[in-house]
This record gives C-alpha cells, structure tokens and sequence, in this order.
C-alpha cells in the first residue's frame, strides 16, 4: 500500500486545525512536519512547541523531518512532543549509528534522510538499524520546488538495495511530487509520498489526496 504524507509547511498557519481535519478526511497515512534550522537549510520553519500543539489535536502519526545541525541535541524533546518517525539527515550527523540507536532507546522510528547528491553507501552499515530511509528529490529548504530530474534513477537504486539489505525498511520521496510524476517514483519503487504545495495550494485539498493516491496506485 502506497503511504501518503501531506508536508505541512505549503499548509495555512493561521488555519492549520482546518488544514489537518481536510488530510484527515482524505484519509492520508501520516503528517509530515518540517522542521528547519537556518544552518543546515537556509530558511527557518516551526519547531517543538507547534508539534506539540498539532499532537493534541489529530492521531495522525507525526512524521518529523528534522533539517537541523547536531539533531542529537533534541531527539529527546521531538519524541516527548509526540514525533513518531524521527528523520535525521545523514549529513547532519557526526554520529550516525548513535543518533539512530537513541532515537530508538528513546521509543521512536528511526529514520534517514540523503540530500540528492548524497551516495546511497552512506546507508551501507545503518540500514539494519532504522525503519525508513527519506530520499530528497529537491534540495532541502523549501517548499514549492521541482523534482530533480534523474532522481527516479536513484530511487530505484535505493529501492534494490533496500530489497536486497533490509526489506522492512520503507522509502520515503520528499520533494516535487504532484500529480504529473507520482506514478513514476511509485513505479520507481517509493512506498511514502510526501507531498507540501501540490496539496495544500490546490483548490481542493481532499479531492488531490485522492486523486494522487489513484494515480499512485495506478487506478
Ligand atoms: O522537506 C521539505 C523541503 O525541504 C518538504 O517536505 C518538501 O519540499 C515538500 O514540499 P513540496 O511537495 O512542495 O516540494
Ligand atoms: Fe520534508
């Protein structure tokens, strides 16, 4: 089953309770939030206290993808407002290994993320340890961005040696995914969609969730 992750940071702010009950409808798998340092990522979103804001209000599982410096500093504090994956970026760790096994001791999903022009070898002595793998198809920053041409190669790669390594291991795309390509990372072999703009700025935001998932799933 393709999973569908709407990205927060293209939803209304000043609306977000409204924003979450649309997704809810539209029965997406989880909520992807953002969350930026303006040191790792040159723009700055919406931390800890929002998360645990957002927590109160939906049981959507929290998808956290943190784009932040030294992620090990808050681990602890993104588990306790109610992340349930925690994705680290692999660039932004010193110590892989033991920011993955914390977040596990700490009771949340592991998970990592590659900026595009990081190899996939970086996942080659982590990938038993963590529950999904977050590839960029943009450049991490921003919202509203176009897939980079050529990451289906990569995607398709990752999906090889995810089958081959740890099958359990789910790949998440997030970056430029609308309508026009979902089908192809799907075939490509994403299990997780991520999507911000192609969402939230449509007209209608339940009717998209489902027209992507059909297209998602070939119907
Ligand atoms: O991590 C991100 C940006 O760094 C966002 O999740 C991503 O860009 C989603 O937005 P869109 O679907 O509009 O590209
Ligand atoms: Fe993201």
């Amino acid at each position: 089953m393709i999973m569908i992750a709407p990205s927060i940071l293209s939803a209304d702010f000043t609306n977000l309770l409204k924003d979450i009950r649309d997704v809810e409808q539209a029965n997406v798998n989880m909520l992807h939030i953002d969350v930026m340092d303006g040191h790792f990522v040159p723009n700055i979103s919406i931390g800890i206290p929002v998360i645990k804001s957002i927590k109160k209000i939906t049981e959507l599982p929290l998808d956290i993808h943190l784009m932040i410096i030294k992620p090990e500093r808050y681990i602890e504090d993104f588990i306790n407002a109610g992340g349930n994956y925690i994705t680290v970026h692999a660039e932004a760790c010193l110590h892989l290994h033991r920011v993955v096994e914390s977040i596990r001791k700490m009771g949340g999903k592991p998970s990592v993320a590659l900026n595009p022009a990081t190899p996939l070898s970086v996942l080659d002595y982590i990938i038993n340890e963590i529950d999904m793998v977050l590839l960029m198809t943009v450049n991490p920053g921003f919202g509203g961005q176009s897939f980079i041409n050529g990451m289906e190669k990569k995607i398709w790669e990752l999906k090889n040696k995810i089958q081959k390594e740890n099958p359990r291991v789910r790949l998440q795309v997030d970056g430029g995914i609308n309508m026009e390509n979902i089908s192809d990372v799907v075939k490509a072999g994403a299990d997780i969609i991520v999507a911000g703009s192609a969402i939230f700025e449509s007209r209608n935001v339940k009717e998209t969730i489902y027209k992507l998932r059909k297209k998602a799933e070939g119907i």
